[in-house]
């Protein structure tokens, strides 16, 4: 039977009103989530990848520069429709979200066992003694050794990784629905990266966490997504599983981002491939094809109109004029190796 979505965006378009004018980061951010799955979010800089979590968790400045469009539903219902203080309680109890920098999301001036012990309290029914139990089960969980001598102390006293699985620790400890990890292990040495990779994994298995994994890394992606959107200016420009987006990347913009994924062994002495051109700013939006500037393929056709995000078999989602093309060109590529 088809798992059905613990959440679910659809045409999601978060706009800021600027000086310059209205600005569209996300623009029109439709897909699924479901149980137990990790999907991916991967793109250049400034393709939209925070500003679409800060939006699904509301952490934007509604009052004054943020403007939402479309849905977010969890359980079907929609996070837009929510009064703030029905989706501060959605945040953390259903929804938890960890930032590229811990240090930046714990506060230096209280232990982390205080830390944790808060965001229990915030979200269970449970008294101080029951929460200390529930943090240092967390701690212990998470793979940090001593736990109870940990609780005593401050974020400083620990070491960037130790930091990253405390905030980690905490954004679980309210087992929640959905994770939106944006960048977690960016900041850490490979090793770490790995056993905090590792880590959230084996989470994401055991508590079903549906998980929204956001990063640069390519490599990382084909370790722990099930599936990959490709955000390009605001938009998805292709979705698909993990397996097809190495074996069978299709949009042009795809292609060039896993050619340029560094070869640590093989192809050595092989030069990387950049994408040639920088992504067009938010002011000056392309008319037609949004990587039109930068695509080989690019011709007339997508210089004038903007193609639509078209449904292939398997259901690979492409936005392109020449998925025909490209594929002829995959089929050719197929034949002399087979
Ligand atoms: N508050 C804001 N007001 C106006 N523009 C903004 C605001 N926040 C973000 N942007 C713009 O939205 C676009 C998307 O930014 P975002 O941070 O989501 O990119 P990203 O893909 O997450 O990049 P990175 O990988 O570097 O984190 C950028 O052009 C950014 O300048």
């Amino acid at each position: 039977m088809e798992k059905q979505p613990l959440l679910e965006l659809k045409n999601l378009k978060t706009h800021f009103h600027t000086d310059d004018g209205k600005l569209t980061a996300v623009d029109g951010i439709s897909f699924q989530v479901k149980k137990g799955e990790i999907l991916g979010v991967v793109g250049e800089s400034g393709c939209g990848k925070s500003v679409m979590s800060q939006s699904i968790m509301r952490l934007l400045d509604e009052k004054y520069t943020t403007e939402y469009e479309g849905e977010i539903l969890l359980h079907g219902e929609n996070l837009l429709d929510l009064p703030m203080p029905n989706m501060q309680k959605i945040r953390g109890n259903d929804i938890s979200m960890i930032f590229q920098d811990p240090l930046s999301s714990l506060n230096p001036v209280y232990t982390i066992g205080d830390q944790i012990k808060e965001t229990i309290m915030l979200h269970q029914k449970v008294n101080k003694k029951e929460a200390t139990k529930k943090a240092i089960e967390m701690l212990r969980l998470i793979g940090i050794p001593s736990p109870e001598k940990r609780m005593k102390e401050y974020p400083h006293q620990l070491s960037g990784g130790m930091q990253q699985r405390v905030m980690i620790a905490m954004a679980l400890s309210c087992q929640p629905k959905v994770l939106i990890a944006d960048e977690p292990t960016t900041a850490l040495d490979v090793t770490i990266q790995a056993q905090i990779l590792d880590l959230m994994v084996d989470l994401n298995q055991r508590l079903g966490m549906g998980v929204i994994f956001i990063t640069h890394d390519l490599n990382v992606v084909s370790e722990i997504c099930d599936r990959v959107i490709v955000m390009y200016l605001g938009q998805v420009v292709e979705e698909t599983t993990t397996d097809h987006l190495f074996s069978k990347p299709l949009h042009p913009y795809t292609k060039g981002l896993i050619k340029s994924i560094p070869q640590i062994d093989g192809d050595r002495g092989k030069e990387l491939h950049m994408i040639e051109g920088t992504v067009p700013s938010l002011n000056n939006v392309p008319k037609g094809c949004r990587f039109a500037s930068r695509c080989p393929f690019a011709d007339d056709l997508c210089k004038e109109n903007a193609p639509e995000l078209r449904t292939l078999e398997g259901n690979q989602k492409v936005r392109c004029w020449h998925i025909e093309k490209i594929l002829q060109e995959e089929e050719g590529k197929y034949d002399i190796t087979s």
